[in-house]
């Protein structure tokens, strides 16, 4: 399963590169706003730490802008993907983009329909937001179930990314349903490592370890 870290924070980015098991870094419009600095700067900075895909967010509202957008950012990325909001233009621009090898993400997706066209237009990944639609009270898993399900019945090759995820759970219930990448906070995937069990197993096993020791040295004097 491929694991992105949704964020454009700098320190977040290295302590998550160090672990070894990142795959990359998504961004959206909201995240890159908050950093401060220019987006181009920012994105820059982030190829510079990465070994991985970088995800960015076109705002432009027409194709030809979208592409001309995405163009622009995939020439500062060593591997770049490039997000665009389902609607028609995004249908328009994912498949010129997609047709130049370039790999897409269809973002905000709430429903299976637009998930079919998305694949349709040759995006490599489409985001299903999980905690979003919970939010309204509907089920993010039920959809993310219901496009896995489309998506193997038709052979579908575009992948689901789990997206807008709030918990350590929500990585492992839609890898269950067959999501083939998930993007979390770094906070999450903090708590995906972090197990209280864990932590007071190590415990006892190093308090078990240094009273063997001082026995060993006992025994040696
Ligand atoms: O609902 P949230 O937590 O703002 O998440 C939004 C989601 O949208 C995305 O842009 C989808 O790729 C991710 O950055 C994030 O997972």
């Amino acid at each position: 399963m491929e694991i992105y870290i949704d964020t454009a924070d700098l320190n977040e980015i290295k302590k998550a590169m160090s672990l070894s098991i990142l795959d990359g870094v998504t961004t959206n419009p909201t995240i890159l706003s908050k950093q401060g600095v220019p987006y181009k700067e920012r994105l820059g900075e982030i190829n510079e730490i990465v070994d991985g895909k970088i995800w960015y967010q076109v705002v432009s509202s027409n194709s030809e802008a979208m592409v001309r957008e995405a163009l622009e950012v995939v020439s500062l990325l060593e591997q770049p993907v490039i997000k665009l909001p389902i609607g028609q233009e995004s249908l328009k621009a994912s498949k010129i983009l997609s047709n130049q090898g370039i790999e897409t993400n269809m973002t905000l997706v709430f429903s299976v329909a637009q998930a079919i066209l998305s694949a349709k237009a040759g995006a490599s990944y489409i985001s299903p937001y999980v905690g979003r639609i919970n939010d309204i009270g509907w089920s993010g898993l039920q959809l993310i179930k219901d496009i896995t399900q489309i998506f193997s019945i038709q052979g579908i090759q575009t992948k689901v990314i789990g997206a807008s995820l709030r918990s350590s759970q929500d990585i492992v219930s839609v890898a269950e349903l067959g999501a083939k990448a998930a993007t979390m906070p770094f906070k999450v995937l903090t708590q995906m490592l972090n197990n209280p069990m864990t932590d007071s197993g190590l415990v006892q096993f190093n308090d078990d370890w240094k009273a063997y020791q001082r026995q060993l040295a006992t025994t040696q004097n």
